[in-house]
C-alpha cells in the first residue's frame, strides 16, 4: 500500500492536514512534529510521498525537505511564504511542487495535490522527442510525480508504442521530430484513442504562430513551449490528468447503481453489445431473482428492502468478484461467468443458491432469510436479447418450480441440463 509522510509542527495545522487526509486518501500515514521524528520514521519505513513543512524548530533551513529528497521521497513543500529566490531555491532542489500556507483551502489544495500524484503512480506515460536531452528532463520531472516513463525518438515509434500499450494514459510530444511529425503522431493516436482515453500535451520549441491551437485542434489536450519552466510543466500535467481523472469517475457514477455500487443494466448492456459484437463468447450468463421479495418489502418497508439489496450484492461480490456482477433490475441482478461450460455455471449458481439460502440477513438488527431463483443461458447468441431471453426462461422456469432453484437454458447443441435442486 502508498505510504505518505506528513511533516507538520503546528498542533493545528496537523489536525486540519489528519482530518482532510483521513477524507481524500485512502493510504497509509505517517505524521512527523520534527526533524528528529522525521528521521526515525524514514529509517523504518518506505514513503510513496512526503508533505513537509519547510521550516521546523529543529530544521530552520529546509532541511527535512533535504532530507526526504536524499533518501528519494518524492517531496511537496508546505510553507508560510515564499519569496522569488527561496522559491527557485526550493525548485532546484528538486521538489515536485510547493503550496503557500496562506488560507485554510491551502491545505485542501494540498492534500488534492498529494492525491492526484498519488493517483499517477503506476500510470505510464510516453514521451515522444527525438532530443535525447529533453527527454531526459521531461523523464525526471514525470518520474517525481510517480508515473512511469517510457520513451520513444520519434513518432512512427511512439505511435507503435501506443498501439501495443493501452496503459499509457499521458502523451509528451515534440513537434518537429524525424518520420513522424507531432501533428501526424496525434491525429493517427486520436483514430483508436479517445480523449477519455489518453490524454496529450503537445511540445515544440519552434516558437511557429499557431502551434499550439493546431495541437489542440488535432487532438491534444494541452500545449507546452520549450523551453517551460518545472513548475508550468508539472501544473500542465497534473491539470491535464486531472481531466483524465474526472472523465473516469463521471463515467464510473453513470455506471454504477447508487444504492448497491454494483454495475447499472446500462454498463451491463454497453458490455455485453460489446463482447458479442464480435460472435459469441465463451461465458455463462445468469438471472438472479430474489424470491417474493415484495414480502420483505411489505414487511419491512421499503428501507428494509434495500438494506437486504445491499447485503445480497456484497454477497455477489464476495463470490464473483472476478466476474461481470451488475444489477440489471429492481430485485434482479445478472453475473457473466467467464469460460465456464452450462453444467459447471450451473452447479456454481447452484452452489452460490445454496449458501444464499442460508445466509442470515439483517434489517435493523432483525434477522431473516432469503432466497434466490437463478436461469443461466450460454452467450452463444448473436445478440444480448437472444442470451437475455434464454436465460429469463430458464429464470421463468426456476420461479415456476416453486422458487430457490437454479435452471440451465438448454445450449444449441441440445444437451439439455435442466435440474431443480429444491
Ligand atoms: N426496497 C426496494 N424494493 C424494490 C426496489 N426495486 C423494486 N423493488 C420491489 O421489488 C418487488 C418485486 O416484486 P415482484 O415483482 O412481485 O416479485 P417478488 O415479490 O420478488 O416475487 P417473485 O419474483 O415471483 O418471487 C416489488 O415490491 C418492488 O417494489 C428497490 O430499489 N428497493
Amino acid at each position: 500500500m502508498q505510504r505518505v509522510l506528513i511533516v507538520e509542527d503546528s498542533k493545528v495545522v496537523q489536525q486540519i492536514l489528519r482530518h482532510l487526509a483521513a477524507q481524500h486518501l485512502n493510504v497509509e500515514l505517517d505524521f512527523a512534529w520534527s526533524l528528529k521524528e522525521s528521521k526515525a520514521l524514514l529509517k523504518s519505513n518506505r514513503y510513496t510521498l512526503a508533505l513537509v513543512d519547510l521550516t521546523l524548530p529543529d530544521a530552520m533551513d529546509a532541511e527535512v525537505v533535504q532530507l526526504t529528497l536524499s533518501q528519494n521521497v518524492p517531496t511537496v513543500v508546505l510553507t508560510s511564504k515564499i519569496d522569488e529566490y527561496s522559491r527557485q531555491q526550493m525548485l532546484e532542489m528538486g521538489v515536485v511542487d510547493y503550496v503557500i500556507k496562506d488560507n485554510r483551502d491551502s491545505y485542501l489544495y494540498a492534500i488534492k495535490l498529494v492525491s492526484r500524484l498519488l493517483r499517477n503512480q503506476g500510470c505510464k506515460a510516453l514521451i515522444a522527442d527525438d532530443s535525447m536531452i529533453s527527454r531526459a528532463v521531461m523523464r525526471q520531472m514525470l518520474e517525481k510525480q510517480l508515473f512511469t516513463v517510457f520513451e520513444a525518438q520519434d513518432g512512427e515509434q511512439a505511435l507503435t508504442m501506443l498501439k501495443s500499450d493501452h496503459e499509457i494514459k499521458l502523451l509528451l510530444t515534440d513537434y518537429a521530430m524525424p518520420t513522424m511529425d507531432g501533428f501526424e503522431l496525434v491525429k493517427a493516436v486520436r483514430n483508436f484513442r479517445g480523449r477519455d482515453d489518453l490524454v496529450i500535451v503537445g511540445l515544440s520549441g519552434a516558437g511557429t504562430h499557431g502551434l499550439s491551437a493546431k495541437f489542440i485542434k488535432y487532438g491534444a489536450n494541452d500545449f507546452l513551449m520549450k523551453p517551460f519552466m518545472n513548475e508550468e510543466f508539472h501544473c500542465r500535467v497534473m491539470q491535464t490528468m486531472e481531466q483524465l481523472n474526472l472523465i473516469a469517475e463521471i463515467k464510473d457514477y453513470a455506471h454504477r447503481d447508487y444504492l448497491t455500487g454494483l454495475y447499472n443494466r446500462r454498463y451491463f448492456c454497453q458490455h455485453m453489445d460489446k463482447s458479442l459484437k464480435n460472435g459469441p463468447i465463451s461465458s455463462c450468463l445468469a438471472l438472479l431473482d430474489l424470491d417474493l421479495f415484495k414480502e420483505i418489502n411489505d414487511k419491512y418497508g421499503h428501507l428494509g428492502g434495500d438494506s437486504v439489496l445491499t447485503q445480497v450484492a456484497e454477497l455477489l461480490n464476495q463470490s464473483f468478484g472476478d466476474c461481470l456482477v451488475s444489477r440489471v433490475g429492481g430485485e434482479e441482478f445478472a453475473v457473466l461467468l467467464p469460460g465456464e461450460s452450462i453444467d459447471e455455471a450451473r452447479a456454481i449458481f447452484d452452489n452460490f443458491r445454496s449458501r444464499f439460502a442460508d445466509n442470515i440477513f439483517y434489517i435493523e438488527g432483525e434477522a431473516l432469510n432469503c432466497t434466490l431463483s437463478i436461469g443461466i443461458a450460454k452467450c452463444e447468441y448473436a445478440t444480448l436479447s437472444e442470451v437475455m431471453r434464454h436465460a429469463d426462461q430458464a429464470l421463468y422456469r426456476a420461479k415456476a418450480q416453486g422458487r430457490n432453484c437454479a435452471m440451465a437454458a438448454c445450449t444449441k447443441s441440445h444437451q439439455v441440463t435442466e435440474k431443480c435442486t429444491t
